[in-house]
């Protein structure tokens, strides 16, 4: 089935198991261009399973995901990293920085590798750590920052390509309560101005309330979903 031409993101009958233990039992959705999609639900629930799914770091065991007109689904492990690296963002609960290179050389990392020369790649890095307000934290390695700077780090290597689509799994876990409220209104700020379709996962009913939707998984199924079958979501 082709999915509908407004969806950036479409899935239909996502199912995922580990070591069959089912983790996802038949998730679809869609996702329009520049929409914020909270993804919510308990501990375990199976949030981190569908964004992997959808993002294409994890293969569902069945189902389809669809970015625009490419099924993700059947993309060889290359073509899905290039994807990732190229089109999507991610930021998880935890910071993951080299360690070896400067605040701005982490945030510059996906136009480095992607063959943007350093001037440019450097002014994009500086202009993201501005706006999440670590630009004084640019020359620091990342053991020389705090918990809730390298957060601001990470997320601003996951925004500096401009994503299509931005997956944010948990992004504030790692802050105190000030800092959430800052790093999520550029999160969302960032999504609405440069047209970045926000896919995020948290546990905090409050967080969600900034998203255009949510979708609340229970134990591996879309809540109030009666069949696989009849749970398109796209509004
Ligand atoms: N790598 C893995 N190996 C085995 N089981 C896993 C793995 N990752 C997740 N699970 C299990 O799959 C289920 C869904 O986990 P998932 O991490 O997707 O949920 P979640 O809603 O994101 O939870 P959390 O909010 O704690 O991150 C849980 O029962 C979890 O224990």
């Amino acid at each position: 089935m082709a999915p509908p031409d407004n969806d950036v993101l479409w899935a239909r009958g996502l199912h995922h198991a580990y070591h069959g233990s089912p983790a996802l039992l038949g998730v679809s959705l869609g996702v329009r261009q520049g929409e914020i999609l909270a993804v919510t639900g308990a501990r375990g629930s199976g949030k981190t399973t569908l964004l992997g799914c959808l993002s294409g770091l994890l293969l569902p065991d069945d189902g389809e995901v669809w970015f625009n007109s490419v099924p993700v689904h059947t993309l060889s492990p290359t073509a899905r990293e290039r994807l990732r690296r190229d089109r999507f963002g991610w930021v998880g609960d935890r910071p993951q920085l080299v360690e070896e290179l400067t605040a701005w050389e982490n945030a510059a990392l996906p136009l480095l590798l992607a063959g943007t020369g350093h001037r440019k790649a450097k002014r994009a890095a500086m202009e993201w750590l501005e706006r999440l307000d670590v630009g004084g934290c640019a020359h620091k390695r990342p053991w020389d920052l705090l918990q809730s700077q390298r957060q601001r780090i990470a997320l601003a290597r996951a925004l500096v390509h401009e994503p299509d689509v931005l997956f944010a799994d948990e992004p504030t876990a790692p802050l105190h309560q000030a800092d959430r409220a800052q790093v999520l209104r550029t999160l969302t700020t960032a999504g609405r101005s440069h047209g970045i379709t926000v896919v995020l996962a948290t546990h905090d009913p409050e967080v969600a309330t900034l998203a255009d939707r949510t979708l609340t998984i229970v134990d591996g199924r879309p809540q109030g979903a009666p069949t696989e079958a009849a749970c398109s979501l796209s509004a």
